[in-house]
């Protein structure tokens, strides 16, 4: 199966080398080719070029992208997509006043999502789950990363973990796991939070690397949930499995989660709407990318992820959606480019850098996904008509993809 993009008004992210991270000053240049065209070959773009250039090619589906704009599929590094029910009232609560610690505090939350969970059976959360992963698909996103996490038992942890799995065979999405097991304190261990730690590094973590059903591991680092000697502890136990660290870290306090992480090379430090200088000193010269999670500080009413700190400091940064169903029901990357925009203060060219070569990094996949580059992963967005790239993150909003491509498949 072969496709031919051709009179692209302007290809996106065209990079002659495969260049695996943008950091810094460099985000703020998006290289693009106008007028162009674009050949896909099985899943692979194969070619790419000026129209100028262009010679006669038979191609099995032709598209006339007069007008339109096309660039790397979104890469979606942070979401906790496999769950169970919704939690609108507690969306409701919290306009009537409640705060997302004071839901926590009274059980409801994450443990909440895991008591409907644990009751929901593996083929219905796959359905609920694959449901998201189509939607997700439709607006634009290529690769993902999923996380467990509202399991909270061994069973139930492995039951999201095999749920991914299955997920992984069914879709063309590229998709990574990670094992999010320290996600909150479950009921029973309220008291005996360490005994809760011992369970993780004891059992869930060597039945999940035993059966290689996860590529990270993950600690929701924060005051009231795990704190930085369960997080070490958690981390040293999965990197004896081979699990990398990616971690939530810095949403509502900053303590010195950000230089733990970089301590265990993680590949991610994910949140970061709290931020001292010591984080930022922390994350330069690491191989560790800062994410931020837009969607979660708009839901949340908390602040925005410094952006322009973080940039202008030097260093990467991915954006992500957080997909999940307490902090952000929402799993629209065009929403996140655009609110990184506005709010962040991220120009359009670092938002799309963020939000495809560098998410794609935080998933370990920027060698294959997030760049029109020969030899890489054919997901592509293909714009409506639209004046420039500049409409995307301004049009907040709107949808303005008109066709995706995901492996070198029309998915819609
Ligand atoms: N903050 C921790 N975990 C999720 C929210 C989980 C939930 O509220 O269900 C997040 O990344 O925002
Ligand atoms: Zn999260």
């Amino acid at each position: 199966m072969s496709i031919l993009i051709k009179n692209i008004k302007e290809l996106l992210q065209v990079r002659e080398s495969n260049i695996t991270i943008v950091k810094g000053e460099d985000m703020k240049t998006l290289p693009t080719l106008q007028n162009a065209y674009l050949i896909i070959e099985h899943d692979t773009i194969v070619e790419f070029g000026p129209m100028s250039d262009y010679e006669d090619y038979q191609a099995d589906e032709v598209i006339d992208a007069k007008g339109k704009i096309v660039l790397p599929a979104w890469c979606d590094s942070h979401t906790h997509i496999v769950y169970a029910g919704d939690r609108s009232q507690e969306f409701v609560d919290r306009i009537n006043g409640l705060s997302y610690e004071d839901i926590a505090q009274r059980g409801g939350g994450i443990l909440n999502s895991a008591e409907v969970l644990q009751k929901t059976s593996e083929d219905d959360l796959y359905e609920q789950s694959l449901k998201r992963l189509n939607q997700v698909m439709q607006l634009g996103t290529g690769a993902i990363e999923i996380k467990s996490g509202y399991g909270l038992t061994v069973e139930a942890e492995l039951k999201m973990l095999r749920v991914i799995k299955r997920l992984k065979k069914s879709s063309l999405a590229a998709i990574k796991t990670t094992l999010l097991a320290a996600h909150a304190v479950p009921k029973e261990f309220k008291d005996t939070k360490k005994k809760y730690v011992d369970l993780v590094i004891n059992e869930m973590i060597p039945e999940v690397g035993q059966s290689k059903l996860a590529d990270y591991i993950d600690v929701f680092c924060e005051k009231g949930y795990f704190d930085l000697e369960d997080t070490e502890r958690i981390l040293e136990a999965g990197g004896r499995w081979g699990l990398i660290p990616k971690i939530h870290v810095n949403q509502f306090n900053s303590f010195g989660g950000v230089a733990l992480a970089v301590k265990h090379k993680a590949l991610s430090v994910d949140h970061l709407e709290e931020m001292t200088t010591e984080d930022i000193e922390a994350l330069k010269n690491s191989t560790t990318m800062p994410v931020a999670l837009p969607s979660c500080s708009y839901f949340l009413s908390i602040p925005y992820t410094p952006a322009r700190q973080i940039i202008d400091a030097g260093l990467p940064l991915a954006l992500a959606t957080d997909y999940n169903p307490g902090s952000t029901p929402s799993g629209n990357m065009n929403f996140v480019v655009s609110t990184a925009c506005i709010k962040l203060k991220m120009t359009p060219e670092e938002a799309i850098n963020a939000a495809t070569i560098n998410g794609a990094y935080a998933m370990g996949l920027s060698n294959q996904y997030g760049s029109i580059c020969r030899g890489k992963k054919a997901n592509l967005i293909i714009t409506k008509e639209i004046e420039s790239y500049n409409n995307l993150p301004y049009a907040f909003g709107d949808n303005l993809i008109d066709t995706v491509i995901i492996r070198g498949k029309i998915i819609n």
